[in-house]
């Protein structure tokens, strides 16, 4: 007990003292990074606080665009947050993950090695780039899932921003429907899916009980690499742009094409795409589309296969709300209307599709809540190396995580903010 205790105090000290305090997502495409301000720093810790967390503080704050692809994500800073007694302001920033090499040159170069020595990442290239870390610039990982941590992110975003959940009214008129802030207060159970490069598919029935139930690999990433080689594009912005101006219905072959008007026995409309891309095949057709109708069909494909995915998952799990976040709905309302309308169409009613103001930013906000400075690295490191107690099956060690999940850090709610 008395040792419980004094671990307890030298965490809080750690955790008081030890900013900054990051959570970063590498993630097969983009990688987030969420910063913490404090805002409540004492005239006394104003003069204790190191030149290089100050320049850093005043870098990442004071600007919006760093190197050829990071952005700082203005409008979806949170102001006046509280975590673990420190009262302050989230950044969102992101960058290209390819171009991690110069985030680890400018890291060095501002001096961060010098006093970071642990960051909390999660991703898939938490566990690509850890040698680069340590080899570059002498940080540590501590590693969390990515799953886990988006979960975590979605709570504490939610419990934090009154209008950081909506939904569409009157989904089905797809032209007119309107965006509307949505009571997710009573969250459980709901199906998450995670729309990045791929696409992840959970069913979420408490803080720490979920499932990953599906996936598949045409994501975000398959529409964008599709309209960079159908159109010549090479941004997600100029994708996104293209295709607001394109029309799918002069590549796609719809059942109207097909049967001359509806296939009423089972309620297919005329309109309703029959095939996607299907009219490609044909000369004439192919000759006359637009780079934005190509564009257009292509997020149409790709919006309406997870859609569909989506769906059957939540009748599969007798499951009413469907969240869908990653940065694929980043500016991306074409999608967000098509997956509104799909949940709404084809369950009559009876499903609903949600949206998150933080779209791409929940592992990185999740990872974040995990810190535990100096800590996390000890705890990490004595965890991986530790023999399983003798009370426990290896599977059931502490070392490791309850989910099938990679993760090897510990995985310990310690926000007391957070459901
Ligand atoms: N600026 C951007 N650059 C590249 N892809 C973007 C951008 N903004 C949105 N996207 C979309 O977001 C997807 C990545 O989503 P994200 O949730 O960050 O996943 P990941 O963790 O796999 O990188 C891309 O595949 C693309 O469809
Ligand atoms: C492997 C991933 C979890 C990585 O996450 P991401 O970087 O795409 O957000 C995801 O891409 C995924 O679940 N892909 C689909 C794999 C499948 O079930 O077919």
């Amino acid at each position: 007990m008395t040792e419980l205790l004094d671990f307890t105090s030298i965490f809080d000290l750690i955790i008081k003292s030890a900013m900054p305090w990051f959570g970063m997502d590498i993630g097969g495409t983009l990688t987030k990074l969420v910063y913490f301000e404090p805002k409540d720093i004492t005239p006394d810790e104003q003069d204790c606080e190191a030149g290089i967390l100050r320049n850093i503080r005043r870098y990442l704050t004071k600007n919006s665009a760093y190197g050829k692809t990071g952005h700082r994500d203005t409008h979806l800073q949170m102001d006046n947050v509280e975590i673990r007694k420190r009262r302050g302001s989230l950044h969102f920033i992101r960058f290209q993950t390819t171009d991690m090499g110069n985030f680890l040159s400018l890291a060095k170069q501002k001096g961060m090695a010098e006093l970071v020595t642990t960051v909390c990442a999660t991703g898939g290239g938490a566990f690509k780039f850890e040698k680069d870390f340590r080899d570059q610039v002498n940080m540590k990982l501590a590693k969390f899932d990515e799953l886990d941590t988006l979960i975590k992110g979605i709570l504490f975003a939610d419990m934090h921003n009154a209008t950081e959940c909506y939904y569409y009214e009157n989904a089905r008129e797809i032209t007119k429907t309107e965006k509307r802030a949505f009571n997710f207060s009573q969250p459980f159970p709901f199906i998450l899916v995670n729309v990045g490069s791929g696409v992840s598919i959970l069913a979420v029935y408490g803080p720490d009980n979920y499932k990953r139930i599906s996936g598949t690999s045409l994501g975000g990433g398959t529409f964008l690499g599709l309209c960079c080689l159908l159109t010549g594009c090479t941004t997600f912005e100029e994708a996104i742009q293209l295709a607001t101006k394109g029309d799918n219905r002069k590549v796609d072959k719809l059942v109207k094409d097909i049967y001359g008007g509806d296939y009423n026995r089972f309620g297919l409309t005329g309109d309703l795409v029959a095939s996607s891309f299907g009219q490609m095949h044909i000369n004439e057709k192919r000759c006359s589309v637009s780079r934005e109708d190509l564009a257009n069909a292509t997020l149409v494909t790709i919006t309406n296969n997870i859609g569909s995915i989506a769906r059957m998952c939540a009748l599969n799990e007798k499951i009413d709300k469907v969240v869908f976040v990653g940065n694929f709905l980043r500016v991306n309302p074409i999608s967000m209307k098509l997956l509104a309308y799909a949940m709404e169409f084809w369950s009559n009613g009876t499903m609903k599709g949600l949206f998150l103001e933080h779209e791409g930013y929940f592992g990185a906000l999740g990872c974040l809540l995990q810190f535990n400075g100096e800590l996390a690295a000890a705890l990490n490191e004595s965890l991986d190396h530790s023999p399983p107690p003798p009370n426990t099956t290896p599977q059931q060690s502490a070392a490791e995580p309850s989910k099938e999940s990679p993760a090897t850090a510990a995985d310990k709610p310690n926000d007391s903010t957070t459901r």
